[in-house]
């Protein structure tokens, strides 16, 4: 499992006057469970897409383990991108007219043209930890819980040691949410991934043994969680 390193972030964008992101230092232990929070365009998104590699960082260095993967080019980056981070986003992505099971294994199917051995059991697995009782429903027809349930399932499918979610509950309801907060904190833990998600949900960032809170692009103080139910080995070092 790696551990995060990143030093001298700085992220600009044309138009603003500030940088989108400056972010000295950074550390996270292999395993750490951290709530990304902070006021709209403070940057979440911007450093979720950096962390993840879709996108690249222009100043610094970002160190999953023992990939510098600023340094790698775009192909790479997403090779390492497919072998070691799972994602859930806001808007669950899934394709229509293919099954729960289908939309799971299809980034895998992309991937390598066939399935390793024990994918298609670990995708009936994980849908049915996640709550989907009939995998060959077509995802139209889930509600949307469910549909985020199926993403979740899809996100851990090939065991990423990293999953990081960007408002994964925000277009769900009450309840909803609160069932695919639990599962993201729950599933990341049996596998021992690192989870970062970048959410302004208060019921998720209960759940997070560690808050990064960012304020126009530059981490403050947030500290450990005093509401998270079972504290992990996270440290958060922002040097802010
Ligand atoms: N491609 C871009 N070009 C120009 N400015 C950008 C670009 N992407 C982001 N920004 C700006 O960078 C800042 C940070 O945006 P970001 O989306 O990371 O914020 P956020 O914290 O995720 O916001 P929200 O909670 O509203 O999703 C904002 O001022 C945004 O307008």
């Amino acid at each position: 499992m790696p551990e995060l390193h990143v030093s001298d972030l700085v992220v600009r964008f044309p138009g603003l006057e500030r940088p989108a992101l400056d972010i000295p230092t950074l550390q996270l232990p292999a395993g750490a469970h951290v709530a990304l929070t902070g006021p709209s365009g403070s940057g979440k998104t911007t450093l979720i897409n950096i962390l993840t590699g879709l996108d690249r960082a222009p100043a610094g260095r970002v160190i999953w383990g023992d990939t510098d993967i600023g340094r790698l080019g775009e192909g790479a980056r997403d090779r390492w991108r497919a072998g070691h981070v799972g994602l859930v986003m806001q808007e669950f992505h899934l394709f229509p007219g293919l099954s729960a099971l289908e939309n799971v294994l299809l980034p895998q199917r992309l991937a390598t043209f066939r399935l390793a051995p024990g994918r298609r059991a670990e995708a009936d697995r994980l849908l049915a930890r996640v709550g989907i009782e009939r995998p060959g429903q077509k995802v139209e027809t889930l509600s949307r819980g469910q549909m985020q349930r199926v993403a979740v399932a899809r996100a851990l499918v090939a065991r990423p040691p990293i999953l990081v979610a960007d408002e994964p509950t925000a277009s769900l309801d009450a309840d909803a949410g609160a069932a695919v907060a639990e599962l993201l904190a729950a599933l990341a833990r049996e596998v021992g991934a690192t989870l970062i998600v970048a959410t302004h949900d208060a019921r998720l960032i209960a759940g997070m043994a560690q808050v990064l809170r960012l304020e126009a692009g530059r981490l403050v103080p947030a500290g450990a969680n005093p509401a998270a139910p079972a504290p992990t080995h996270a440290a958060v070092d922002p040097a802010a």
